[in-house]
């Protein structure tokens, strides 16, 4: 099932076009990257599913119930971590973390043995300090506890890692993976090693419309790269390859590139041993979500 489900939505601010006909589907348990430009409209999407902008065409469909603008019943399914999150900076992280409970309604021994889970899962468990001496990284990881705090069937995160060092991009990636069984994440990014790293579906979004979308290994076979890498043992055998095949390009030490559409591999490896050249690589280059990101963007 879809946790998430987005049919020809539109969107526009005065004449400028931000969305025009997005679709997304969002599978359960998935964590889905929804990569796009700055500007693409990734938080304006993000805020519609929250029913927080009306829409001007589409529909939007979370764990099965139709969002309506204005309304925050299917808000009950949803976690929300906002780029910037605010605190109340003279609390503590538990503080504001059973603050936020008891405004849910929780009860308190529930409320205590929730908060105290999710501070050791987000690694702030043993911190003292009151939230104005917090890290970005420590205040997205408070956010984090926060949104999940009503155990959400969808987690959204609107650009977490976007103002950390790899650091807390790493800590703020590894909870995310950590919570994939509990709930589905959606997280919006131009940080394309983070997608690469954790995402197991992705969405490009360009020009109002999503481009691609799907499991990231089914997007990489579709897209296979024509191109091979191969690697000599030595710069004479590198050279010889490089006169004989002059559409190789040379990429490192003793590397070198060729596309299918200029030499068959058959021909290579023929070659190769003909000529009784030490060959340490060839392999098919993986395409980079990089690559493929150009290539939506570009079409
Ligand atoms: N309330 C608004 N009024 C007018 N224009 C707006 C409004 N909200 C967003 N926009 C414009 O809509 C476009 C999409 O903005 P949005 O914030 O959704 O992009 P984004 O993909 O989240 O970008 P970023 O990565 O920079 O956060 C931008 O050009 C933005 O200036």
């Amino acid at each position: 099932m879809d946790m998430l489900y987005i049919s020809d939505l539109y969107k526009r601010f005065s004449d400028k076009k931000v969305l025009n006909g997005l679709n997304l589907s969002v599978p359960e348990h998935s964590i889905f990257g929804f990569i796009g430009k700055n500007g693409a409209g990734k938080t304006t999407t993000m805020k519609m599913v929250l029913g927080l902008l009306k829409a001007d065409a589409g529909e939007i469909i979370v764990n099965g119930e139709k969002v309506v603008y204005g309304q925050t019943t299917t808000n009950r399914y949803i976690g929300y971590l906002p780029d910037v999150p605010e605190f109340y900076p003279f609390m503590t992280a538990a503080e504001y973390l059973h603050f936020c409970g008891e405004i849910t309604g929780m009860k308190r021994t529930e409320n205590e043995e929730r908060c105290k889970d999710l501070l050791e899962l987000v690694g702030l468990g043993n911190e003292t300090h009151h939230i104005k001496g917090f890290s970005r990284g420590m205040k997205q990881r408070l956010g984090i506890a926060q949104a999940l705090l009503n155990r959400p069937k969808l987690l959204i995160c609107d650009e977490p890692t976007s103002a950390l060092d790899p650091v807390g991009r790493k800590e703020i990636l590894d909870i995310l993976l950590a919570i994939r069984e509990q709930t589905t994440v959606l997280f919006s990014t131009h940080i394309l090693s983070d997608v690469e790293r954790i995402c197991t579906d992705v969405a490009f979004l360009n020009n109002g419309v999503v481009g691609v979308q799907g499991k990231l290994s089914d997007i990489k076979t579709r897209y296979r790269s024509e191109e091979y890498q191969l690697e000599t043992g030595n710069d004479t055998d590198m050279l010889i390859l490089q006169q004989t095949f002059p559409n190789m390009q040379q990429i490192g030490r003793n590397q070198l590139v060729f596309c299918e559409g200029d030499y068959t591999v058959f021909d290579i490896l023929r070659f190769i041993a003909g000529k009784h050249i030490a060959l340490l690589k060839l392999e098919r280059a993986e395409p980079t979500l990089e690559s493929l990101f150009m290539e939506v963007v570009e079409k």
